[in-house]
């Protein structure tokens, strides 16, 4: 069945001369050049969840709305991971957002995560932290859990600090120790869920980005100088990260298999939305802080478990503010307001 739709002639949700042809859930319609930025090319049926990525305007609704209620202009921004929501504490000042009351945001939805923006002062540096991030094992696309992260870089953040509870599968590490990643494995991205797929919009970043220096050099010296100067230099590593997709712990085969391939530590976030902050053109530092350690042998009697991951998350909140409060620091030294 044909009919008009936003100057198209649509057949069954199906633009037959110019190709797919919906209208945008804004009701903002086609505008004929099915480009990437037409709606009708982002909102189409024939894409898959997946790429139906939120527009520049979206982005835009939201960093201004956030722009308009608070005060602060950040330029480091911290998403805290599961059990370090603390971390936001340390801030003075503080001003909270919650997550639901923000145009276009996720919700978060797994315990340890508590839903909220929080801005406030750090070391005298003003600073945007996500008390609580986005998993792709949550169910929102991939695209949707790094959204954040363009809406931090359009308020103007120009360093993110990523932090995360992981798995220690490099056997020389324990559990409470910090990783500073140095580089990370996509799993998920070898089987192709991206954060980036679906149509580019050169206002985010290039099509192609490079990610092989994602994990600024500069900034994971100073952390490893830092973790010196605090006396937790034999608890702290430079390794590599994985994010699985989750929501279950890995098996031991699986945990095999990384091991060959040389990562150091195992987790289910972060990746995606480092690859976005790379693909803005945001300077990344990322650590991981151990909470348990992988079993790697059938005879285990353990088994891994969130609240073991909480738990550890929770005796190392202290040293953790500590850390990121002197990488704060470091950074505003070196140009970061
Ligand atoms: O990566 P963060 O959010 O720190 O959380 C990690 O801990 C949870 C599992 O205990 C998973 O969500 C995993 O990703
Ligand atoms: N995938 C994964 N994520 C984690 N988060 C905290 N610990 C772990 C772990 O052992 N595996």
């Amino acid at each position: 069945m044909s009919r008009k739709m936003n100057g198209c002639t649509v057949t069954n949700g199906y633009n037959l001369e110019n190709g797919p042809c919906l209208p945008s859930k804004n009701g903002f319609g086609c505008n004929n050049d099915h480009s990437a930025s037409c709606n009708c090319y982002k909102r189409t049926r024939y894409m898959d969840i997946d790429c139906q990525s939120y527009t520049y305007e979206d982005i835009r609704e939201t960093s201004g709305f956030l722009l308009q209620k608070t005060k602060y202009r950040p330029e480091i921004g911290i998403i805290c991971g599961s059990g370090l929501g603390s971390l936001a504490e340390s801030l003075t000042e503080k001003q909270y957002i919650p997550y639901k009351e923000v145009p276009h945001f996720p919700v978060s939805t797994v315990k340890g995560h508590v839903g909220q923006l929080v801005f406030g002062m750090l070391q005298g540096v003003p600073i945007m932290c996500m008390q609580g991030r986005f998993h792709y094992y949550e169910g929102y696309p991939i695209c949707k859990c790094a959204m954040p992260v363009r809406v931090m870089k359009m308020i103007g953040v120009n360093y993110l600090i990523a932090t995360n509870a992981a798995g220690g599968l490099n056997e020389s590490y324990n559990v409470g120790d910090i990783v500073v990643i140095k580089d990370h494995v996509n799993f998920m991205g070898f089987a192709g869920v991206n954060p980036l797929r679906g149509p580019n919009d050169e206002r985010f970043g290039p099509r192609f980005p490079a990610v092989s220096k994602a994990y600024n050099a500069e900034l994971r010296a100073a952390a490893l100088k830092i973790g010196k100067e605090m006396g937790i230099q034999n608890s702290l590593h430079e390794g590599v990260y994985t994010c699985l997709g989750g929501p279950n712990f890995e098996t031991i085969a699986e945990l095999a298999a990384m091991k060959v391939l040389g990562i150091d530590a195992v987790g289910m976030s972060t990746v995606h939305e480092v690859i976005v902050a790379c693909h803005s053109g945001i300077t990344v530092f990322a650590f991981s802080l151990i909470t348990n350690k992988c079993l790697t042998t059938y005879d285990d009697d353990d088994v891994a478990n969130h609240e073991e991951v909480m738990e550890t998350a929770k005796n190392k909140e202290d040293v953790l503010k500590e850390f990121v409060s002197r990488m704060v620091q470091h950074i505003q030294k070196i140009g970061g307001k």
